[in-house]
């Protein structure tokens, strides 16, 4: 069984890494790179590193499909990419000592046939697919509960889907009747989600039961350099990272997460395994520019480094 995963409006990623970013002055940088990205294309690229070869759709800009079509190449992966009139957007990743800043665009707009197109293909993919990752923004011209239809057309191939998504769009496809397998809000996507202040461990951990009570069976909530929740009916877990030494771009570690998870559901892990390789997954791809990971064994290692806690609420278990 394969793993497919839906990328509606990737991006190139064009990092520029600055010592110190200042507001309102001319900032001299000291170096750019461009990557393919967009997170559900991540996702199969981080997966594809692990041994994992993940068949990729979305949407595609017919004008500068090549750096997609290098890095699909180059890791294996099958390409089931709709293309589109138009380019590909190219999102800005402002990485200085300190942070990193996301200035990211809208995108080509989509058309119903282009969207019908995707649908499609998500439907044959399906039939031969265990598992969906579903990531990223929707790009203009796709309705605010577009995720909505497409997870009630998973649900009917009975394939298993995780959701990463933000804003309107997450909101609309959890007001939808079909509930994702999973979900990985941040601790700002969770805030926008659920209204409510996140501010402590006991917040985050109140909303993300309070998500899992909906029928949604995994919700992760990644909190930065703070590890992640992992909340299930059976309870709630707390990763925590080891420690990271030189960071080459925090762009894209939820998504490295997203694909732990996945390796980790694939083989039949339980909930410590996924909350250990989604956490070494993503602390491993700290480390690297672009969606890539390091070797297994090194992988493995993060994962043996992982702390594990268990969280306990005041409401009890999910
Ligand atoms: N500075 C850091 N130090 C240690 N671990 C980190 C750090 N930043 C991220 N991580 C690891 O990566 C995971 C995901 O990070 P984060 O919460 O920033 O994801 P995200 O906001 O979804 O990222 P993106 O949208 O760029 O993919 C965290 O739960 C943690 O395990
Ligand atoms: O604008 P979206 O679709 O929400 O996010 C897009 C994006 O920020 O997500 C990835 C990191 O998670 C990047 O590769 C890409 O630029």
């Amino acid at each position: 069984m394969s793993i497919i995963t839906v990328t509606l409006n990737p991006a190139i990623d064009q990092t520029v890494t600055l010592d110190r970013l200042t507001r309102g002055v001319v900032n001299r940088a000291s170096s750019v790179r461009l990557d393919a990205g967009g997170k559900g294309f991540n996702v199969a690229s981080c997966l594809a590193d692990w041994g994992v070869r993940a068949v990729v759709t979305g949407l595609l800009g017919a004008e500068n499909p090549e750096v997609f079509e290098a890095l699909l190449h180059r890791k294996g992966l099958e390409d089931r990419f709709v293309r589109i009139a138009g380019a590909t957007r190219t999102n800005i990743k402002l990485v200085d000592r300190e942070e990193t800043t996301d200035i990211n665009l809208p995108g080509f707009t989509a058309t119903p046939e282009a969207l019908g197109r995707v649908e499609a293909e998500i439907a044959a993919l399906a039939t031969r697919s265990a598992l969906t990752v579903v990531g990223g923004s929707l790009p203009p011209g796709t309705a605010a509960d577009h995720y909505a239809t497409v997870l009630a057309g998973l649900a009917a191939t009975g394939t298993c889907a995780i959701l990463d998504t933000s804003g309107p769009a997450l909101a609309a496809a959890l007001a939808g009747t079909v509930r994702p397998y999973a979900i990985k809000p941040n601790l700002a996507e969770l805030t926008e989600l659920t209204g409510k202040s996140c501010e402590s461990l006991s917040d985050v951990a109140a909303a993300a039961v309070a998500l899992c009570r909906t029928g949604i069976a995994l919700v992760v909530v990644s909190m930065g350099a703070e590890g992640a929740l992992f909340v299930t009916a059976g309870g709630i877990l707390r990763a925590l990272p080891p420690p990271v030494t030189g960071i080459g771009s925090t762009v894209g570690a939820g998504d490295a997460m997203v694909a732990g998870i996945v390796a980790a559901l694939r083989e039949g892990g339980d909930i410590e395994r996924i909350a250990r390789l989604g956490t070494a997954f993503a602390v491993g791809k700290l480390g690297l520019a672009g969606p890539n990971l390091p070797g297994r064994e090194a992988v493995e290692a993060l994962a043996a480094r992982t702390g594990i806690e268990s969280v306990a609420t005041e409401e009890g278990a999910p």
